[in-house]
Parts: structure tokens; C-alpha cells; sequence
């Protein structure tokens, strides 16, 4: 396979491919030669120029270029576009032209794909699909915590706030820098109709505003379910989601700083965390309303969606193999030593 847009999310994907045994990353692109092709570059990625008017950049800055978008798309059997918002929109006629069946990301409106993916939500509609569009990190967060609820207890209605991050740590021309903004001041967000394109049965409202923040998006979430579990039961229920972080309250992690620095000193790339990091105290119930807490990792998340949408587009491998081998291979499964299903001190490894 082969990324086009080899950045933020195009980076971690490739690499995530790379780690997958039933896959091969056969080159990535770039637009211009800055310091993303050195990363490619340490790893062993063929680079291409994504657009065929700029490969004279390349080797102005002494970068040497297998090809050109075309001839990457000619050499592999699936894309992932991983290019800014709404470009991969206008890369989508390229992929026709080439007859190379492509994934997009969450930027790109839905009508880009024949369907939208989320792994636990809707993973068979994207069965030998031309065109798969993984769902933002924000709806791919709420479709991995809505999908169990549902499935055990029904949703009667979700309401989620989001607060969201401003822009990612790498992209200084982002804000808010002093504020916290509705964003958008329309009130349901997008991400509710988001979340339907991966539950078109689950009602969910959803409100969102930007902060100054870079680390993390934040979700507020009500659920008002259709019956009446307690608390332990549902945190059983999470916790029994590998792409669920239970974050425990020994743990003293209060906020994304300290979840981003749990997760590097984990050992994960970059400190990412691929999973839903979901408050585990703050899992509340009064009657049938249950309220919780989550963050997002914007970056990380929807990296193993996009292995699996590779499986499901490519492979008959079904759900639940292609997240076992995408979880096993990554090392998805946050689980900490504090919590009450964390491995005991004498079990922990180095790779822990
Ligand atoms: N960042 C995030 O938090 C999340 C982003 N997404 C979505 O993922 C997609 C990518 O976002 P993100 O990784 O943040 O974007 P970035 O800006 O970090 O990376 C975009 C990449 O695309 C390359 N590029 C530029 N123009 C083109 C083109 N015409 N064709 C192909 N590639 C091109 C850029 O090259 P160069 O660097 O050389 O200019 C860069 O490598 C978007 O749809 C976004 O909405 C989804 C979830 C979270
Ligand atoms: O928050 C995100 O998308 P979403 O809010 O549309 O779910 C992604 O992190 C991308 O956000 P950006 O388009 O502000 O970089």
C-alpha cells in the first residue's frame, strides 16, 4: 500500500503498516522537502512527489524521489490519503485514473467514499469497498464508546461536549491562543451526523468549541442508556474494549499532559495513545443517564482504523482477527498496574 501525505497522520499510519506482517508499505509522499523526508528517509520509505509539478523541489534540495504519485498509485493496491483537509477530496479522480481503491481521512465530507469505517462500529461495509473513509479521531472516539453501550444496554439519547484542541503541537498557525470558542457556534456540531454515518441508528447530539490547547480533545459525555446498569458494570463493559484506556484514579493522571507523558514513558511512538482515554472514576449512572469523561489523542487514534480499513477493503479478514492482529502488532491495550485489571507489578516487562 502507500500513504499520500506523508504528515501528521500520514506518518503514523505508514509506520503502522509498516509493523503489519500481511502488509507492505511500498512508498510514501510528500508535497515539499522539509523535514518529513528525513523521518521517511530513516526509515527506509520509498518517497514520492504527491504533486508532479513540485519533484523539481526535491531535487533542488538534494532529495532523491522513486517517483512520482502516479507512479506509487501504479505500484500498490491500496492508497491511504492522508493529505490536508479537502485536498483529498481533489486527489480522489487521480485514485479513479489509476483504478487504485483509496482510504481518506476524517477531513474529506463523507460523499467522498462509498462508506464510512470505523472498526468496531462499521467494518464490513468497507468490504472490498473502491473508496473507505475513516471517520475523524473525534467520531472515531464516540463510535468506539457508543457502539458497546448500545449493543449492551441501548442509547436512548447521547449528548457530548467537545473541547476540542486547537490545532496539533507541530502546527504553530493555529488557535485559539487566548480563548475558548464555540466552534462551530451551531449547535448540534458535525460530529453528531459524524457519528452517524458509523451508528445511523444511536441518537447523539453533539456541541463543540475549540481551547488553546494542543495535546488532547476532551469529550463530556451523557448517555442516557435504555436501561439501568450500575457504574461497575459499565466500567467492566470499557474495560473490556482494547481501544478503550481506563484511565484509574491511583494513577493521579489529571489531564492530557500527564496522559501524553504516561504514554511516552510506555515506550510508545511519539507517545502516542491510539486508544480513548476515558476517566475511569468519573463513570457515573443516575438512573438510566450515565456521564464519563474522555480524551483524544487526534493524532494517534484513528492510526490502527486505518490498518483495519486496509484489511477490510483488501482482505476476508473479519473485525474482530484484523483488530486482534492490528492491536497485537502495535501493542494497542493500554493497561495500567494501578487500575484493577492492570498487570501486577512482578508481571510487568520491559515492553510494558
Ligand atoms: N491532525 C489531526 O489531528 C487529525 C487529522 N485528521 C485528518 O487527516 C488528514 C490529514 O491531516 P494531517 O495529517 O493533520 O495533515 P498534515 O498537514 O499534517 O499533513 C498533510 C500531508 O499531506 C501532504 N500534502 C500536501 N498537499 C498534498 C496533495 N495535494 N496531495 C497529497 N499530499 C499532500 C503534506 O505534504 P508537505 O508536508 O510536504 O506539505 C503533508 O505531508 C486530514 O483529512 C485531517 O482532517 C484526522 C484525525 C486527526
Ligand atoms: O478534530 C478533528 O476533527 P473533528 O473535530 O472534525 O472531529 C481532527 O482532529 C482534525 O481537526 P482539525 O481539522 O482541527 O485539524
Amino acid at each position: 500500500m502507500g500513504v499520500n501525505g506523508y504528515g501528521t497522520i500520514g506518518k503514523r499510519v505508514a509506520d503502522a503498516v509498516a509493523a503489519q506482517s500481511d502488509m507492505t508499505l511500498v512508498g510514501v509522499t510528500k508535497a515539499s522537502p522539509d523535514y518529513g523526508v528525513e523521518a521517511a528517509a530513516r526509515r527506509g520509505y520509498d518517497l514520492y512527489a504527491a504533486v508532479e509539478d513540485r519533484a523539481g523541489e526535491f531535487a533542488a534540495a538534494g532529495v532523491d524521489l522513486t517517483g512520482t504519485l502516479g507512479d506509487l498509485l501504479d505500484a500498490v493496491d491500496v492508497v491511504v490519503d492522508c493529505a490536508p483537509s479537502g485536498v483529498g477530496e481533489r486527489n480522489a479522480p487521480v485514485y479513479e485514473a489509476h483504478d487504485t481503491p483509496a482510504i481518506f481521512q476524517g477531513g474529506e465530507d463523507a460523499a467522498v467514499a462509498e462508506t464510512s469505517f470505523n472498526a468496531r462500529g462499521r467494518f464490513e461495509a468497507a468490504r472490498g469497498a473502491d473508496a473507505v473513509r475513516v471517520v475523524s479521531c473525534n467520531t472515531t472516539a464516540l463510535s468506539r464508546l457508543l457502539a458497546p453501550l448500545d449493543e449492551t444496554y441501548g442509547v436512548e439519547k447521547a449528548r457530548v461536549t467537545l473541547v476540542r484542541r486547537g490545532g496539533d503541537p507541530s502546527e504553530t498557525n493555529r488557535g485559539p491562543i487566548n480563548d475558548i470558542v464555540p466552534d462551530p457556534a451551531t449547535v448540534p456540531s458535525h460530529h453528531g451526523p459524524d457519528v452517524n454515518e458509523i451508528l445511523p441508528d444511536v441518537a447523539v447530539d453533539t456541541a463543540a468549541l475549540k481551547a488553546p490547547v494542543t495535546g488532547m480533545h476532551t469529550h463530556s459525555v451523557n448517555v442516557t442508556l435504555e436501561t439501568d446498569p450500575d457504574p461497575a458494570a459499565v466500567r467492566d463493559l470499557l474495560a473490556d474494549e482494547d481501544r478503550i484506556f481506563l484511565v484509574p484514579e491511583a494513577a493521579g493522571i489529571d489531564g492530557a499532559g500527564a496522559l501524553k507523558e504516561y504514554a511516552a514513558d510506555a515506550g510508545r511512538p511519539r507517545g502516542d495513545l491510539w486508544e480513548n482515554c476515558v476517566w475511569e472514576e468519573s463513570i457515573s449512572l443516575t438512573g438510566r443517564d450515565l456521564y464519563l469523561f474522555q480524551n483524544v489523542h487526534q493524532e494517534a487514534d484513528v492510526v490502527p482504523e486505518n490498518v483495519d480499513a486496509i484489511r477490510a477493503m483488501t482482505t476476508d479478514v473479519d473485525a474482530a482477527e484484523s483488530a486482534a492482529r492490528t492491536n497485537e502488532t502495535l501493542g494497542v491495550g493500554l493497561e495500567s498496574r494501578l487500575g484493577d485489571d492492570g498487570p501486577a507489578r512482578a508481571e510487568l516487562t520491559a515492553d510494558d
